[in-house]
């Protein structure tokens, strides 16, 4: 509930963040902007259940991830994943998330397309739209179509208009925000080239970057 007795509506955007990039951002803050959320919070996760885990640090990602939003009101950091020592399902953070809301908050998990046609690999996925409404992310690489085992359920889920979503989930709906070609993989190997990364991340991020010295070559 907000302060003014109105439901909230949290959006929940988890990633590896190796490192957060404008593109999570500018994502985060258009789907806030466009679905009308009180707020995005970004999740990093500790140990992310499908693939290696990276090299720099649970701790470093999300020191990023916080400088990231630190002058962004409607951008927030949620670190429940890295309090659990376990793959970080994210069935088992809309749980914990839940249980800390009313029954009328509103949680909207925001995933990138390519994140999203993994979905039917994710631990109990067929869970997830108990606890929120899904929210796709457009991305400049999404040229695929929905793989065969998500047909069924955009089928049956998705409704063309986000501002529709109503109740306390089980819907999904596409948000078209502009398109950013930017990855963290590609960031990492500019950094390990020796290329400037300028622009690509936030300012803070990148003195973050340098100081420690992450994603050089030797690391
Ligand atoms: N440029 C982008 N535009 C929209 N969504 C994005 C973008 N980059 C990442 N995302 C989404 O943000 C979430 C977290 O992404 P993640 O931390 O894996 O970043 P990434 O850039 O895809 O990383 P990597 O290149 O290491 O796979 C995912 O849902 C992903 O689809
Ligand atoms: O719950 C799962 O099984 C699961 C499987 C794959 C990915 N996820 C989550 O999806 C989010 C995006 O993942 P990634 O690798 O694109 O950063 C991040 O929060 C992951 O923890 C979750």
């Amino acid at each position: 509930m907000t302060a003014t007795g109105t439901p909230r509506r949290i959006g929940l955007l988890g990633g590896t963040f190796d490192p957060v990039h404008i593109g999570h951002l500018r994502g985060a803050l258009e789907v806030a902007e466009i679905v009308g959320l009180d707020e995005v919070r970004l999740v990093p996760n500790y140990r992310p259940p499908h693939r290696e885990t990276p090299n720099s640090s649970a701790q470093d990602r999300l020191t990023m991830v916080r400088l990231a939003v630190q002058e962004l009101p409607l951008l927030a950091v949620d670190a429940r994943e890295l309090e659990r020592d376990k793959p970080s399902y994210t069935l088992d953070t809309l749980e914990s998330l839940r249980a800390e809301l009313d029954e009328d908050d509103q949680v909207f998990l925001i995933v990138g397309w390519d994140a999203f046609c993994g979905l039917p690999s994710w631990h109990r996925w067929d869970e997830l739209l108990d606890h929120c409404h899904i929210l796709v992310m457009q991305r400049p690489d999404a040229d695929s179509d929905a793989p065969e085992a998500l047909r069924d359920l955009l089928a049956a889920r998705s409704v063309s208009d986000p501002l529709t979503l109503t109740g306390g989930g089980g819907q999904i709906a596409f948000v078209w925000q502009a398109p950013l070609g930017v990855s963290a993989t590609r960031i990492r190997q500019f950094l390990a080239s020796g290329r400037s990364v300028r622009f690509l991340v936030p300012d803070a991020v990148l003195a973050y970057i340098n100081a420690h010295g992450l994603y050089r070559a030797s690391n």
